[in-house]
């Protein structure tokens, strides 16, 4: 592992308009206490990773910052409502201040455990370095660590794991990647929350989609079959 001290940084959007692309088959305050639901659990595996030297929350939403406290987290809600990117470009300018490298990861994880983050973490090599872990298409960005923390200009998206390894070889580091399946496993789409019922987890987010029942399934199947041709085009 590497001697810079990491901070894992996860952004949260809060209860007010979270997971919009799950729209279509969740009413709000299900996509709200879902993303809550995923938020502590992902909250609770980053506490049972003592390799972490910290982990900062960044928020403006007082019931997610009162989840993080819950945890042991820091919470700050400086730039908490700029976006993913500029939710975690802030709290990466911040460490560099302080003196801590930075994991930053989102948190709608709801596979991840404590050693999928000890091994991205041990990938990381000596600083200047950046490490990513890519979503299972190899197209969102779910875990990257920095250090120093703001070596690498970062930008979220819906496409941003091969921008993010040219903007790190721009700053003349080359990235090493990691598949770590906790990581690979985000919920974006209908077809992912369909893939993560399917797996029956016993996490919190796992018991609540249960408890949705057989209609949810219902609908998710629908949703997925019509979503098939688009994403063979994807492909
Ligand atoms: N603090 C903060 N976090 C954000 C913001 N936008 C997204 N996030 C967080 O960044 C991570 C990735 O989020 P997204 O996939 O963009 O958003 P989402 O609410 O999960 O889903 P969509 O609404 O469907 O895009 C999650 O942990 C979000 O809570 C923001 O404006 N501020
Ligand atoms: O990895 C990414 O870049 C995110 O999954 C997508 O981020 P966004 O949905 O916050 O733009």
């Amino acid at each position: 592992m590497t001697a810079t001290r990491l901070c894992a940084v996860v952004p949260i959007k809060g209860v007010v308009g979270a997971k919009q692309r799950l729209s279509a088959v969740l009413p709000a305050e299900t996509r709200s206490a879902l993303a809550m639901a995923m938020a502590e659990d992902v909250l609770e595996v980053l506490a049972q990773v003592p390799e972490l030297a910290r982990v900062l929350v960044v928020t403006a939403d007082a019931t997610a910052a009162a989840l993080a406290r819950r945890y042991g987290a820091e919470v700050t809600d400086a730039h908490a409502g700029e976006g993913h990117t500029g939710a975690v470009t802030g709290a990466a300018r911040r460490l560099v201040a302080e003196g801590f490298g930075m994991i930053t990861l989102p948190g709608d994880l709801p596979l991840l455990v404590p050693a999928d983050v000890r091994r991205v973490m041990a990938a990381h090599r000596a600083a200047p370095a950046f490490t990513i872990a890519p979503a299972r298409d190899l197209q969102g960005s779910n875990a990257i660590v920095c250090s120093p923390a703001d070596a690498v200009p970062l930008r979220f998206g819906p496409d941003s794991f091969y921008p993010h390894l040219d903007a790190a070889r721009r700053q003349g580091i080359e990235p090493t990647v990691v598949e770590v399946p906790g990581f690979g496993f985000d919920i974006d789409e209908p077809h992912d929350l369909a893939a993560f019922v399917a797996r029956g987890a016993q996490t919190r987010a796992g018991r609540l989609v249960a408890d949705l029942g057989p209609e949810l399934s219902a609908r998710l199947a629908a949703m997925v079959e019509r979503e098939a041709p688009l994403m063979e085009v994807r492909r």
